[in-house]
This record gives structure tokens, C-alpha cells and sequence, in this order.
């Protein structure tokens, strides 16, 4: 479904995010990306949109050939779902306006400043539905507790229909019963629509319980990939113990397109 053909990714002169790697990932499948701090997860899962433009290498994407044009990039990311770990949706906005945002892509800026058709507002309103969140659609966000706040980032990256998700420790600021639910929430979701998901994570007993692959990263490089069940103590073991590499400076997350005009239409 996506492929990456020796991506490598390097920040300024002697910094490596990741050495080149090539990985395929197949439809409908839940990887996860497992290593200590540093490694390269977040690296690889933004290689995959291309949030982190890769320094070599090319992404082949299904129906979309090699992602090497702004119009192959805009299809792709189109169809690419991502939540964060802060699940960074607009506090101020209602839990379906904050959804609609992830309709945008399927409009042109002009589009977009003018209430969305009613048809939007049902694909947003069936994907608070599928997170149990319905009867939260017209509450403020920031009167919801953190799991209901990811869950609604998760309705927001599935109201754009798309053909992979991304997820950057999703769960990092969640209780661990909380955690667990909104993980099998999101891989119920994928599988029920073949959706090709690749989260990051921390937490090795989550990776072992949700994944059907799991890729560790270590240094910039892919130490193992393959199934949970094949996954070593020993391994894990040395991948966590490994010194964390230095010079990290956040990459900024890009700001939501600015949508605050958008308004429910009520025909
Ligand atoms: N914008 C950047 N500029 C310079 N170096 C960076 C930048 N972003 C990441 N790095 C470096 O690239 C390497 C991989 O970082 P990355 O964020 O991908 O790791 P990670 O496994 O996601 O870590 P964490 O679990 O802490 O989020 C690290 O050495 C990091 O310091």
C-alpha cells in the first residue's frame, strides 16, 4: 500500500534521524513503532507523509505512484489520517467542528471559508458516532477529559476517508485503562476499513497486545521487524537500554490550516 525505497533523513550536517530503510506496508495491517527516545519513530512515521521530507530515497504510495510531486503529495496526504499525542484539535471549537477540519482537504480554500454541505457534517457526525462520541458533537472540546480528546482526533483524521493512519504515541498522556481502550478503539476502526496504520509507542506490553507487526528502531535504523510474538525479551532489552542520541530540537507541528470561519450548516 506504501512503500519507502531507501529513505534517509538528515537534520543539518551531522545529525541522522534515519539511516536508509526501505519498508513496505501492506493494506489494512497495524505496525508498530517501538524504540527508546531518539531512535527515529518519529522520523519514520512523518517520512510516511512527508512531514519530515526524506534527505534520500523515495515513497511509493498505491494509486498514487512515487510521491515526488506537490500534486501526488496533496492526493496523498489527503487520504492520510494523523493524530498526535496532543491531539492538537481547537479548544474553543466544538468536537464536530474540530472533525469537519479533517474534510478540508476535499475542498479548495475558497470552499472552505462557506459552511460545509450537509453530506460533510453526516461523514463528521458518523465518525463521532464510531468513536461512541456522538452525543458530544455540539460540546466545546475543552470540556472533554483526555480520552474523549483523542478519540475525537481519531473521528477527525477517519472523517478523511483515508487509506492510512498515522499515530505519534497516540496514548503517551493517557491512563493505562484509557490508553487501551482508545488503541482498540482506533485498531477495530482500521481493520473494519482496511486502514493501514503505523503508531508509535512506548509501551511494549500495548505493542504486544495491538500490533501484527512490530518494527524497533535503534539509532536511526530498523533492529527488528516482524511479529509480536518473535519479539525478544533479550532484543528489547537492548534496544531500551541504548543511549539516547543527542541534538534533538523539536520539529514544529504544523499549524491546522486556518479554518475558523467554519460553521454548521443548517440548511
Ligand atoms: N528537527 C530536528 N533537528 C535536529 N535533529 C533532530 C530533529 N528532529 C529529530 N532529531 C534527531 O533525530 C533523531 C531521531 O529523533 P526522533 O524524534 O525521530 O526520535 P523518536 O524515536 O521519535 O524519539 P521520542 O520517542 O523521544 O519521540 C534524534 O537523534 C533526534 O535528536
Amino acid at each position: 500500500m506504501i512503500e519507502l525505497k531507501n529513505v534517509s533523513v538528515r537534520y543539518g550536517a551531522d545529525a541522522i534521524g534515519l539511516h536508509p530503510t526501505s519498508l513496505s506496508f501492506k493494506r489494512g495491517e497495524f505496525n508498530v513503532l517501538l524504540g527508546a527516545s531518539g531512535a527515529g519513530k518519529s522520523t519514520l512515521l512523518r517520512c510516511l507523509n512527508m512531514l519530515t521530507r526524506p534527505t534520500t530515497g523515495s515513497i511509493h504510495v498505491q494509486d498514487v505512484g512515487v510521491v515526488d510531486t506537490a500534486a501526488a503529495l496533496r492526493l496523498h496526504r489527503r487520504r492520510t489520517g494523523m493524530i498526535f499525542q496532543q491531539h492538537q484539535l481547537i479548544r474553543r471549537h466544538t468536537a464536530l467542528q474540530n472533525v469537519l477540519l479533517g474534510r478540508i482537504g476535499y475542498h479548495t480554500t475558497l470552499r472552505s471559508m462557506f459552511p460545509l454541505p450537509r453530506a460533510e457534517q453526516h461523514i463528521a457526525l458518523e465518525c463521532l458516532e464510531r468513536v461512541g462520541l456522538l452525543e458530544k458533537a455540539t460540546e466545546r472540546v475543552d470540556r472533554l477529559s483526555g480520552g474523549q480528546l483523542q478519540r475525537v482526533g481519531i473521528a477527525r483524521a477517519l472523517a478523511q476517508q483515508p487509506r492510512l493512519m498515522l499515530a505519534d504515541e497516540p496514548v503517551a498522556s493517557l491512563d493505562p485503562a484509557t490508553s487501551r481502550r482508545v488503541l482498540s478503539q482506533l485498531k477495530h476502526i482500521c481493520l473494519e476499513d482496511g486502514i493501514t496504520t503505523v503508531v508509535s509507542l512506548h509501551q511494549v506490553d500495548l505493542a504486544r497486545e495491538f500490533a501484527d507487526r512490530i518494527i524497533a528502531i535503534a539509532h536511526g535504523r530498523v533492529v527488528y521487524d516482524g511479529s509480536p510474538n518473535e519479539l525478544s525479551d533479550a532484543l528489547l532489552q537492548d534496544i531500551y537500554d541504548q543511549a539516547p542520541t543527542s541534538g534533538r530540537e523539536e520539529i514544529p507541528v504544523p499549524p491546522l490550516p486556518s479554518f475558523t470561519q467554519l460553521a454548521i450548516n443548517e440548511e
